[in-house]
């Protein structure tokens, strides 16, 4: 459901606006345009030194009053500063409201704001929609939940091929760039539609999102659903992998070694010594045993034109 307009919360003379700056995120080139367009737009900035710094600001601004928090930066920066507004139990009382500066934005993209311009119109405009949360082993991510290929191949993406067939391009080029990649000895427990899915071999990759098609030719995507999209691609020769994520996004055909459920809760277990390497909105955890769920719509968020004219 979208908000159409108007402050998310109080009259707008009364919002406190703060910018949270990554300003080492993307090229490193937007900071002191960003600090401009801020101060046009009413939001004062704070500005990170060290990773993890921009959860320990939003925490501080849910604590000062702030109502309409921006996250500037690419995903990683959003992943944090969202991780800082739950850790402050604050999604009900601050708005989020993203510029993207980083290197796919990824996110932004899905929300219908694909330029730091964008993302200030969003802001000024105050449309808001009410995102699903993703939540692994307790720690919410925004964006996605990928296993199995490089952390790198979900920032490495090429705009274009991204734009063509969304989620599976991590796929292809994660493949391209996973040629030694042994493969994933996986169990994954999922429950979709009230019945149980069970999957267990060797995988060469898991894909989890929340932002349903995450994001395909339809862009940009409902993260509206309360379900995570879970991806699940076996272990088979890199091109043949390929060949089979083309066809079943292109034609949206069923093909025996790419399947894709939409879950409301899964677990996966590594069935090897090592932990599975997993990551979070682009940053890198590891687990033996991992539950992801969703909070339904937990996250309110200024989201841009295409994405507020979406039927
Ligand atoms: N001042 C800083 N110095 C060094 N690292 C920082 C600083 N501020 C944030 N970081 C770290 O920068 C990392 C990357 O940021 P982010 O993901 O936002 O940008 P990106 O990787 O360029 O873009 P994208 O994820 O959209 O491809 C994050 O892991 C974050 O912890």
């Amino acid at each position: 459901m979208i908000n159409r307009g108007g402050a998310p919360t109080g009259g707008a003379a009364e919002r406190t606006h703060r910018l949270v700056l990554n300003p080492t995120s993307g090229e490193a080139d937007h900071a002191e345009r960003v600090r401009r367009l801020a101060a046009e737009h009413g939001f004062s900035v704070v500005e990170t030194e060290r990773a993890g710094h921009a959860s320990e600001l939003a925490a501080t601004a849910a604590a000062d009053g702030v109502d309409l928090l921006a996250a500037c930066g690419g995903d990683g920066t959003i992943h944090e500063v969202v991780q800082g507004l739950v850790a402050a139990d604050a999604l009900e009382d601050v708005t989020l409201s993203v510029i993207p500066a980083g290197t796919a934005n990824i996110y932004a993209s899905g929300l219908g704001i694909e330029s730091i311009d964008d993302g200030f119109a969003a802001a000024r405009r105050g449309t808001t929609g009410r995102l699903d949360l993703g939540v692994a082993d307790g720690e919410p991510f925004v964006l996605s939940a990928i296993a199995g290929l490089p952390a790198s191949a979900s920032t490495s993406t090429s705009g274009e091929l991204k734009e063509r067939i969304g989620t599976l391009a991590f796929v292809i080029e994660g493949v391209q760039t996973a040629r030694q990649f042994d493969g994933l000895e996986v169990a994954v427990d999922a429950v979709a539609d009230g019945e149980e899915y069970i999957w267990e071999g060797e995988a060469l990759c898991l894909l989890v999102g929340t932002l349903r098609g995450f994001t395909g030719p339809d862009e940009p995507s409902n993260a509206e659903t309360g379900r995570l999209e879970v991806t699940v691609v076996d272990r088979l020769p890199p091109t043949d992998a390929i060949a089979e994520a083309v066809e079943r996004r292109l034609f949206d055909r069923e093909t025996p070694h790419v399947t894709t459920i939409e879950a409301s809760e899964l677990e996966v277990v590594a069935l090897e010594d090592d932990p599975v390497r997993f990551s979070l909105d682009g940053e890198r955890r590891e687990y033996d045993r991992v539950e992801i769920g969703v909070r339904p719509r937990a996250l309110r968020v200024c989201v841009g034109e295409a994405y507020a004219s979406r039927p």
